[in-house]
């Protein structure tokens, strides 16, 4: 009888899986079953590979094998599939080991030095090195190979060829000149790797050789080569991943278990890895972020991180991991919310891409604005009124002061203190008013004047419920208050049902629904936006105990003015606080540039700490943002209209939703559809639901972006006076925190907006720049309109 196998796919072998013809492909779908049903039926041909005790080789299809690792019992990886022209000579070639830093299982192919494989899969031929290159003997990039269309090759080829009067490869000193071998291998890079990886001399050669290396090598010796020193490598790469207790590098069966090991999951289907590009998120997690993903916490935990570090990913995960140890039941127990409603539909069609119908059944995913209505509506609080957005509840107080001639006061600074800090802290009265903190408000105001402002906004929230009107920070303020009376008499009972020594009668009645916590789990994405309302009314809402709250945000990305101490709110995360700094999204150019617009900005962490970017990376790498300044709106929009078209010419077909175009204005969002529609591209606004149409280039307003994500950016409209925007100044004397803030912000949106690109970013501006342009760019001569425009003028950030 045969016993249970499992059959699971090594990270980066579905790189190269994936160029392979889309028959050997559906060949590997058969054939993952028929191994898992039996690895020992004849049609698969199972054979050790000689000279290794645990490589294997199966018959996928006439001419392709699969290469198996052996882990033991029934348990095997799929390394590769290749040609069997490719699998049977130079065995020595293949190595695999238990990486003894990491503890995961590793398996990589070094090729020899003399020979470069022209791309073509199957007809790959061995092919001599560029005579009188003088650059035979070295060990080249190569030494990982991919089957088919190997870049890897390529590159060194066209390195090799070059005709150029800089030193010879040979001649260059190796980029990783300044290591040991033994300094390598303390940072876990693969053995096989090490010699290889110490005589490389060039960018493309080190890019060659991690491309298929184990991915953990992969970010090092990038890290290295980029001029990261020893130290800085030790401690944010290595040793997030670094196995505690010492790794036996024989038992292959721990390092399965590891998390380090980075394999589909037993049941996750193969396919799912090989056929979605975009789908390697839900197979294979950083061993950083599955750490996150299945630790136990003792109480609220946060988890923050640069744009693209995969958080709402991690988040994600974690409902999933939550709900599969939910006890049966049918109830919506675990809570997942974030700022925006577009946001919230995203992570509701991303949760059923990763764990099904039966995953969201589970799990309320709601936008937190439109939980508090929902809680407000069914306590039948407010009856039937409209919404009114901030900036028209700041009219509402002009209208008022204006109305009862009150000169002392202005609008925008009562407008704040009623919106941070009466209702941000759910100030029920004016004693309370008289002891709330006032942190980050500026001004400070007396006892007296207290009094005074007390009076005004009594006076202005009964103007609003006289007309009807509210705002959702009041709705939240109303949520907050009626969830936290219920979790005072759930505290009441749990405290009564102590002393009684067992469950009162009328818990058991049918007021049971009202007198339990709403969920056993919240997850939040997203944290920095909200405010403190919100974060009472989630508090209110689970009992506190382990694995209660888990929230994943940066600060560095808070575009609204919600500025909250979470110990404060009753949301401890201290000793519970863990920072992702691999970038899955942004290249290295653009997130070096975007690290620029933070300026000597400080950062909150949401806990009366500051928060910080060290150690946020890219291994991802393409071309540097190009920024180009025109003479007037009229000429950057035609120059937008011009980096589009070549972008459409980049995107494949029916791809036009991969590029977006981002500005300071709603004006210039019409302006500049308008623009595209003549060009004869088709566009679409990105509105509060996210882009209406999804076929077309989105265009939106700085504001839109977050969270969303694009293969190309433009960012047009950076001009003074628009970001930040001019009427900032009018705070200065004023109020300068209020000042700061607002630039702040105005970084935050443009950080934001740049790190939503993938592959390339533009950025643009008429007339004179604004203050966030580097000065490099700025100063460069304008590019002629109409001919190479958005050309890099070399500045970045
Ligand atoms: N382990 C992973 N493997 C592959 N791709 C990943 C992984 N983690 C994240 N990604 C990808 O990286 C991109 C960014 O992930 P995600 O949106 O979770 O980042 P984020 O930190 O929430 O970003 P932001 O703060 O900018 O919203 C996504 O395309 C996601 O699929």
């Amino acid at each position: 009888m045969q016993g249970k196998v499992t059959l699971r796919l090594l990270d980066k072998a579905d790189k190269e899986i994936k160029r392979l013809p889309r028959v050997v492909k559906g060949a590997i779908y058969d054939f993952q079953y028929k191994f898992r049903e039996n690895p020992h039926s004849p049609g698969l041909r199972l054979k050790q590979l000689k000279g290794h005790d645990r490589l294997y080789s199966a018959r996928v299809a006439d001419d392709y094998r699969a290469l198996l690792l052996h882990v033991g019992d029934g348990d095997y990886i799929l390394v590769a599939v290749r040609h069997r022209n490719e699998v049977y000579d130079n065995l020595e070639r293949f190595h695999h080991q238990v990486n003894p830093v990491t503890g995961g299982i590793e398996f990589l192919e070094v090729v020899e030095s003399t020979t470069v494989r022209a791309p073509g899969g199957a007809d790959d031929a061995p092919v001599s090195s560029p005579a009188g290159s003088g650059e035979t003997a070295e060990p080249t990039a190569r030494s990982v190979s991919a089957p088919v269309g190997q870049p890897t090759a390529e590159q060194c080829k066209q390195t090799e060829q070059a005709p150029s009067a800089a030193p010879s490869a040979s001649q260059r000193e190796p980029l990783l000149a300044a290591f040991s071998a033994e300094q390598l291998r303390e940072l876990g890079v693969a053995e096989a790797l090490i010699p290889l990886a110490l005589d490389v001399t060039t960018d493309e050669k080190m890019l060659g050789l991690v491309e298929y290396a184990p991915a953990h090598s992969e970010e090092v010796l990038l890290a290295l080569a980029d001029g990261k020193s020893f130290g800085d490598v030790l401690e944010s790469i290595t040793q997030p991943v670094k196995v505690a207790e010492p790794v036996d590098v024989t038992d292959y069966s721990a390092a399965l278990r590891r998390s380090t090991t980075r394999v589909t999951t037993e049941d996750t289907d193969l396919r799912e890895a090989i056929e979605d590009g975009f789908g390697r998120w839900k197979v294979y997690l950083h061993p950083t972020q599955e750490k996150l993903v299945k630790r136990r916490y003792k109480g609220p935990a946060r988890v923050s991180g640069g744009p693209g570090t995969g958080k709402t990913i991690v988040a994600l995960h974690r409902v999933k991991y939550l709900v599969d140890r939910l006890s049966q039941g049918r109830s919506k127990a675990v809570l997942l919310t974030t700022y925006n409603r577009n946001l919230a539909g995203d992570l509701r069609k991303r949760l059923l891409d990763l764990g099904g119908q039966e995953v969201v059944d589970r799990v309320h995913i709601v936008n937190i604005d439109s939980l508090a209505t929902q809680i407000v509506a069914e306590a039948a609080q407010g009856g039937r009124r409209r919404w009114i957005t901030d900036a028209q509840a700041l009219d509402e107080w002009q209208d008022m002061l204006t109305e009862i001639g009150e000169t002392r006061w202005d609008a925008e600074f009562l407008n704040a203190e009623w919106s941070q800090v009466i209702l941000g802290q759910a100030v029920n009265s004016r004693a309370d008013y008289f002891r709330a903190r006032r942190a980050g408000r500026g001004q400070r105001i007396s006892r007296a004047q207290r009094a005074e402002i007390w009076q005004l906004v009594e006076r202005f929230t009964m103007g609003l419920d006289e007309k009807r009107l509210w705002t959702h920070r009041q709705v939240a303020e109303i949520a907050a208050r009626i969830k936290g009376e219920q979790a005072a008499k759930i505290a009441a009972y749990e405290n009564a049902e102590a002393e009684h020594g067992g469950p009162l009668l009328h818990r058991l009645d049918q007021s049971w629904a009202t007198l339990r916590h709403d969920y056993q789990h919240i997850v939040v994405d997203e944290a920095q936006d909200l405010n403190p309302a919100h974060w009472k009314l989630l508090r209110a809402m689970v009992a506190e105990k382990d694995d209660d709250i888990f929230l994943v945000g940066d600060t560095h990305q808070r575009i609204y003015d919600n500025y909250v101490s979470l110990a404060s709110l009753g949301v401890n995360i201290r000793g519970r606080s863990s920072r992702l700094t691999l970038s899955y999204r942004t290249t290295k150019q653009i997130l070096g540039s975007a690290l620029g617009l933070l300026g000597d900005e400080t950062w909150d962490d949401l806990d009366d700490g500051t928060a910080h970017l060290g150690g946020y990376r890219s291994i991802l790498q393409g071309p540097a943002p190009t920024f180009v300044r025109a003479d007037t709106w009229d000429e950057e929009m035609n120059a937008l209209a011009a980096q589009v078209s070549e972008w459409r010419g980049l995107a494949d077909e029916d791809e036009d939703a991969s590029i977006a175009v981002a500005v300071p204005t709603r004006d210039m969002v019409g302006e500049v559809e308008q623009r595209l529609r003549k060009a004869g591209i088709r566009s679409a606004t990105i509105g509060p639901d996210g882009p209406r149409v999804e076929d077309a280039v989105h265009v939106g307003t700085l504001h839109r972006f977050k969270g969303l994500e694009y293969r190309f950016v433009a960012i047009a409209g950076m001009c003074e006076g628009l970001v930040p925007r001019r009427d900032i100044e009018r705070f200065r004397d004023a109020d300068p925190l209020r000042c700061r803030r607002e630039v702040q912000k105005a970084r935050s949106l443009i950080f934001v907006a740049a790190t939503r690109a993938r592959d390339a970013l533009a950025v643009s501006w008429h007339g004179a720049p604004s203050p966030f342009v580097p000065a490099k760019a700025a100063s460069a001569p304008a590019p002629n309109v109409g001919d190479g425009l958005f050309k890099p003028t070399g500045a970045l950030f």
